[in-house]
Formats: structure tokens, sequence, C-alpha cells
């Protein structure tokens, strides 16, 4: 707390602000009415203000300039349209809560200094000069996040600015009135962090602006590295400081880049609603946002349903002994590997020599252009061309083909048929269409003028004969052209490429894929993996592992699509994805920057891909080279009690060097029953005790989605009130009482979280130790087990006085 007189002032300049706020928010409306208008008004009148004058060159000249000069009006007036409502709305915002933080900074060499209030947005005063409020994202502002009171120094485009900071002082305001001031001596008080977090869990993420920690702030403010790499501990913040990031790169650059350039990769679409609300209340656009499987979808098109990582994880899972199983799971990982990656880009080495597979084209049952003669002409190409470029090639001369074709088609019998066939009113409107077009009677026109200069003859007067012969010899042109469209259309798409069978083909025995790919380690149980592989193919359907490598392949033949609008994109909970997927979106994006944030503690897939690795060094790191990235760690956890993240990180090697935030509860509660029917009285009787002491967001976590299946309809039978059972297909996350399986919580917190099934039966293998600790990691304020037999042996290592035991 500050002294009174401090206060008074305080008080003061806030009503001030407030006023001037108030102020500017009114001399702005009518000017955003008016522009509105304005701009409303030109795109009404857009082709009254246009005289349209196509008649000669010059008239066509004029009007062109007319349009231009109108179009140029109207994105001014639009612009500064959007800009004028921009700054109305960032005053509204700050009127609720004009500033969170001040710091007095004395530069090294003036006499003087001066007190940075900071917030979510700037506010100028009506001088144009003085700074009423600083946007937290001004360089000036970071010093706030960055230093305790004392020596301090920031970065600015024209060098480092050091001095002193004398004061530094949180706020908590609402309506126009002080709540709370404080002083602090630490680089962001702990005071009111501990109020941010003490808050309970919410259906949307929150914005942490008012209190950033230092080292998430290196994060945020990271504007130099091609990949910047977050390994963070459950709740350290790594989603929080990604979209802060967001916020950050967009006011930095605002000038030149736009939300939609920047895409955010999210674990599955509830998630994406859970994050959707942040930007926009810091008053920016948000950025794209999807999910890999989307992207996979959108890369696929109708040829392949790709299986989702929800149902691969599903079947690893439900552990078997089966030889399948074995075989999937080194399937899984191999083709996650950048060995995979390798040996397909052999595979398209070899293809430049022989293999390749077509599709030919068929016509009314009959053969217009066979896989055969494609094959010829590929390999008749010169040998040292790319195979997307032989490709490209033979996609031209197929179009070709096709054209000629098509001119022999129309003298075919099935084309007179078809005219036959054509009923009076589409004849008629084939007719009309042909008369409206003036390509024809054009045609027509110059056809005329030309017999009679060739023949020497006028035009006879009964020239309407000749016309229908003509229509005719068009007629019979457009039933074909229009059943040749198909065709073009799938030489268009690449569908001449057998690609199914290319990728199918991979498959066959050890040795074929050595001579194929000059892979030297085959994978173990190759023949399996094989079988599996080419058994989904007929069905249509990829394995998730296999769509990454198959889109992968498929652009290594046919070229490779990329992004280049793309400007940053952020790979969320990045330990999920394998190697291969981040080389795949390196290429995909090759113009965009990269921020990956994961825990390799909550690695739950098969593919994961560690981040740090030991000693600094994983793979990742070499995507784009060690110069080219920066490595950040996050140890300290905030989203738990220090109960909580002492209990949790304990079941994890390494885990004591994440550090707890020191906010106080309950210790984990350990309950144990006898029967299901048991333990699922108990769940139900501590749920209704957790609501009644006024928790709105609970979960009860599962391992498995059969599992949430199970827990949902026992619990409701023992009268469960309100509980909602959460699948992948959930499209957004609400508040209440959930079931939901680990996989789908990932990024995710609740006030209470209930593990379902902490058994030894349930979690016993060592791949299930992370998904453990990831159903845990997602409580805020209080954790409950709850078991049915033996405890798991993740629990039974932990020491005993991290958690209470009852009955
Ligand atoms: N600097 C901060 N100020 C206030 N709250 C914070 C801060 N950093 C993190 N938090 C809070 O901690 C919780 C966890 O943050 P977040 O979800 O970003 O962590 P995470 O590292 O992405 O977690 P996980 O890996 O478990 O998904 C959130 O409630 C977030 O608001």
């Amino acid at each position: 707390m500050i002294n009174e007189r401090d206060w008074q002032q305080e008080q003061e300049r806030l009503e001030q602000v407030s006023e001037k706020l108030q102020q500017r928010i009114a001399e702005l409306e009518p000017e955003v009415a008016g522009l509105h208008s304005q701009a409303g008004d030109i795109r009404k009148r857009f082709w009254e203000e246009v005289t349209v004058n196509t008649s000669s060159d010059e008239d066509f000249e004029e009007t062109f300039h007319s349009i231009k000069q109108q179009e140029a009006l109207l994105s001014e007036r639009e612009r500064s349209y959007r800009l004028r409502v921009q700054q109305w709305n960032n005053m509204k915002r700050l009127l609720k809560s004009p500033y969170f933080g001040r710091i007095d900074f004395q530069e090294d060499g003036l006499g003087f200094s001066e007190q940075i209030y900071i917030g979510v947005s700037s506010f100028v005063d009506s001088d144009g000069l003085s700074f009423l409020v600083y946007d937290w994202r001004t360089p000036i502002a970071s010093m706030y996040y960055d230093y305790p009171p004392g020596k301090a120094s920031y970065d600015t485009p024209g060098g480092r600015i050091a001095g002193t900071m004398e004061l530094k002082r949180q706020y908590q305001l609402s309506a126009g009135k002080l709540h709370n001031v404080i002083d602090t001596s630490l680089t962001i008080g702990d005071e009111l962090l501990q109020q941010a977090l003490g808050q309970s869990a919410d259906t949307q993420m929150k914005t942490i602006v008012a209190t950033i920690q230092k080292e998430q702030n290196a994060i945020i403010r990271d504007d130099k590295s091609r990949m910047l790499i977050v390994q963070g501990a459950a709740g350290s913040g790594k989603t929080s400081a990604a979209l802060q990031r967001v916020a950050y790169l967009l006011y930095k650059h605002r000038e030149k880049l736009k939300a939609d350039q920047i895409v955010l990769f999210s674990p599955n679409p509830m998630f994406n609603s859970y994050v959707s609300t942040v930007l926009p209340e810091l008053g920016e656009e948000n950025m794209q946002q999807t999910t890999f499987q989307e992207y996979l979808e959108h890369g696929l098109g109708e040829a392949l349903r790709p299986e989702d990582p929800f149902d691969q994880i599903e079947y690893t899972l439900t552990e078997q002994s089966t030889q399948a199983y074995k075989a999937r799971l080194m399937g899984i990982a191999y083709k996650a590997s950048t060995a995979f990656l390798q040996a397909l880009r052999n595979y398209a080495g070899w293809l430049e020599r022989e293999g390749m597979r077509f599709n030919g084209i068929r016509f009314r049952d009959r053969d217009l252009i066979t896989a055969e003669q494609m094959a010829t002409q590929f390999y008749g190409y010169d040998p040292t061309t790319r195979l997307a470029n032989r490709v490209a090639l033979l996609q031209e001369w197929l179009l070709k083909q096709l054209a000629d074709l098509e001119r022999k088609e129309k003298d075919e019998l099935w084309v007179q048929e078809e005219l036959n066939y054509l009923d009076n009113d589409q004849y008629a409107a084939v007719h009309s269409e042909l008369h409206k077009d003036r390509g024809v009677f054009e045609f027509a026109e110059k056809y005329e003028t030309i017999q009679e200069i060739l023949q020497n003859k006028p035009r006879r007067d009964e020239a309407d004969f000749d016309y229908a012969e003509r229509e005719e010899e068009l007629l019979r042109r457009m039933v074909v052209k229009e059943q040749f469209k198909p065709l073009r259309r799938s030489v268009k798409r690449m569908a001449f490429i057998d690609m199914v069978g290319l990728y199918a083909q991979l498959f066959g025995g050890a040795n074929d894929y050595r001579t194929m790919t000059n892979e030297i380690d085959v994978p173990e149980l190759w023949s399996d993996i094989g079988e599996q592989t080419k058994g989904k193919i007929e069905r249509l359907e990829l394995f998730y592992e296999d769509a990454t490598p198959y889109l992968y392949f498929k652009e290594l033949v046919e070229g490779v699509r990329m992004n280049t609008e793309v400007r940053h994109i952020f790979v969320d909970e990045g330990q999920d994805y394998s190697m291969f997927q981040y080389e795949f979106l390196k290429r995909l994006f090759p113009r965009a920057r990269m921020t990956v944030l994961g825990d390799f503690g909550q690695a739950i897939f098969t593919q994961a891909t560690e981040l740090y690795g030991t000693g600094g060094d994983s793979p990742l790191i070499q995507l784009y080279g060690e110069p080219d990235t920066n490595l950040i760690r996050l140890v300290r956890s905030y989203r738990s009690t220090r109960e909580i993240v002492e209990f949790t990180r304990e079941l994890l090697p390494g885990g004591q060097e994440i550090i707890p935030f020191d906010r106080r509860g309950p210790k984990p509660l350990l309950l144990k029953a006898d029967s299901s029917e048991q333990l699922a009285a108990r769940i139900t009787e501590e749920l209704s005790a957790l609501q009644a002491e006024g928790f709105a967001s609970i979960a009860v976590i599962t391992k498995s989605a059969a599992e949430s299946r199970e827990a949902h309809v026992l619990l409701t039978a023992h009268g469960c009130p309100s509980l909602r059972l959460v699948t992948k297909r959930t499209p957004s996350f609400e508040k209440g009482t959930l079931v939901i399986p680990a996989y789908l919580a990932k990024g995710i917190e609740f006030d209470a979280v209930l593990i379902y099934d902490a058994s030894s039966n349930t979690y016993h293998r060592e791949s299930e130790r992370k998904l453990f600790y990831t159903a845990c990691t997602r409580a805020m304020h209080r954790l409950l087990l709850f078991a049915a037999g033996e405890w798991t042996p993740f629990i039974q290592a932990v020491d005993s006085s991290r958690y209470e035991m009852k009955g």
C-alpha cells in the first residue's frame, strides 16, 4: 500500500485521464460515424461518379482512370475509417481500466525522471506529445517486465537506453476508481500474480499483460530468431506467452504484418475456442487458427480419409500383446522419423529412373491415353530433368493430346446421338446462348466476309441454312468439350498419377524397399507394417502416421505447394508433432518464422519430438540450424497450487527442477474404493461437495474416450448432476462438470480435477506416465485421485507427505 498523499495524487490522475479519455471518445464518435457514412456514400455513388464510355481507346482510358480515382478515394476513406474505429475501440477499452502499471525512469544524463504509465494501448494527450498511457508493447514498457527498481535499460531502434528505475507501481482499477496500489521491489509483484492465479478457471483464456514474467517477456519480444523453441513445464504460461507474443508482433510490425499472416496450430478444435478471446481483448484481430488435422484433410482432399490423432492414440492406449500392435507402434515411430523422410526423397530419385505408375485416361469405355503411353512419354524426357518437372511436362503433353483428341471426337457417332437427345428447350437454350455470344456472331460475320471475298460472290439471301450448319458444328464441339471437361480437370488435378499406388508400392518386401529407397535400417516387422498400411489404403483411408508422409511424397512428385503469405507460425503442444511434420511445415511456409511451444513431460504421442534434448541438442534445433534458433526454458509453474505442483512434479523423472509458484491450497487427495460401483459413489459424493464449495469448472479426467463413456454412464446413474461428456467432436469448451479424456484436456485447465481411475490397471506402462502427468497438471486448485484397486506405480513412487489419503 502507498501513503495517503500518493493515493490522493493517483486518484486525481486517474480521474484526469478518464476524463480525457471520455472527451476523446466523444470527439471520435461523430468522426467515426461521418467517415462510415462517407465511405458508404462513395460506395453507393461509385458508378454515378465514373463515366463509363468505351467507344474509343481514349474514352476507355478516361473511364479506366475515373474508376481508379474513385477506388483510391474509397480505399483511403475506408482506411482512415478503420484507423479511427480502432482508435475509438482502444479508447473505450482503456476507459474501463486505463493502466495497470507505472515506472518512474530517469535516463542516464538527463536531470529528470519520467512517469511511465502502462496499459493495453497508448493514449497521447491532445498536445500530441505527452503519453498519458504507454502501450505495454512499447520498448520503454519492457522495463516494467524485465527489472525491479534500480539500474534498468531498454532497446530502441536507435540503440540501448540505460538509466535508473526509481519506482515501480501496480494498480487495480475499475469503474474509474483505484482499488489497490502496490509499490513493488520485485520484477512483477507477487501479490498481483497471486490474485490473478487465485481466480477460478474460465471457459476462455485470460490475458496476462499486467503480470507477464521476465522469462515470458523474453518469449513475447523475441524478434530475431527464425525459430523460437520454448520448452516449459505444465502451467508455465507457454500458451499465454504465445498469444501475447502474437499481439506484440502485430503491434511492432503493424505497418506490414496482418493477423491472417500468422497461423496458430492448436491441439484440437476445442482449444481453438479456449484461446480465441485473448487477442480481441487486447484490441487485436485473431490470427488464423487451425489444427494439423485440418491441414491434412485439406491437403488430401477427397482421395483418402486420414485417421485423426485421437483415434491413433486410442489405439496405442489399448495395450495388446499382439504382433500387429507391436508392428503398428514401430510403424508409427518409423514414419515419424527423418529417416523415413530421407527414404521418401530417395524413392522420388528412384522413380526418376523407373517405377512410375500412371492412371490411363478412359472415355466412354475406351482408352484415350493408356498408362503405358504415359510411361513411355515420361521416361522419354531428358533424364536429368527433376521428377516434378517431368510430371509438369507430362501434364502439358496430356492436355495437348486431349485437345487433339477432342477435335477428332466431334465426328463420332455418339455426338450425333447426343445432339438428337438435346430436347427442344436445351437446343433453344444452346441456340440463344450461341447467338448471345458475341464471339460467335463475329466469327459468323468474318466467315461470311471471307466467303464473299474468296468466292467473289455476294452474300446469299438465304444464309440461314449455313448458319444452321455452322451451328451444328459448334454444337458438336460444345457437346464434346462439355464431356471432355472432367478429363481436362482431372489432368490438371494430376489424377493421371497413381499416387495411392506409388505410396503403397513402398510397402512391399523389405528388399524392394531397400532398392527403392536406399534405406539400410528397414524397421523390424516390416512386412506387418506393410500389410497394415496397404490394408488401410485399400479402404481409401490413411493411418494418421501416414498422412503427413503421403502429402510430403505427393509434393515430391507433383511439385511443392507453398504458402508464401504467412510470416509466423506458432505450434502449441509442439512435443506432439513428429520431426517429419516439422520438416513439412518448414517447406509449406518457406517465408515464415516458427515458434514452437511444448513440454516433453507431456509427450503423449508415440511420434513425439523432444524440443530441448539433453544438453540443448535436438533434431528440432537442427531444423533451421543453431545460429537461427533461440531456446527458452520455463521452469516456474503458475497454474496449480504449490501443493499440486509438489505432487505432480514427482511423477516425472527430472521433475524436481519445476518450481511451484507460492500459492497455497490443500494437498492432493487420494481416495480408494473396492469396486467400480463404490468408486462411482465416492466420486459422485466428492463432486457434489466441490460444487457446493463453489467450483464452477470441474473435470473428471479419464485415460481414454472409452473410459470417458463408461464413467459418464456410471456417474450419471449414481445421480451426478449435469455431467457433460466431452468428445473429440465437442466444438467449444463450456463451464460446468465435464468428463473428458486426458488427451483432449491438453492445454486446458480446471478449478478441480478428479482422476477417474488412478489404479495400476489403468496406468502402469512407462508410456502412460506422461499421459497421467498431463491429466493431473490440469488442476488449478484441487486435485483428487480415485482408484478401485492398487494405486498406479507412478503414485506409489511419490513421497507420502505430498498427498492426503481419505478412507
Ligand atoms: N504471467 C502470468 N500472469 C498471470 N497468469 C499467468 C501467467 N503465466 C501463466 N499464467 C496462468 O497460468 C495458467 C497456465 O498458463 P498456460 O496455459 O499458458 O500454460 P502452458 O505452459 O501453456 O500449460 P500446459 O503446458 O499445461 O498447457 C493460465 O491460467 C495462465 O493464465
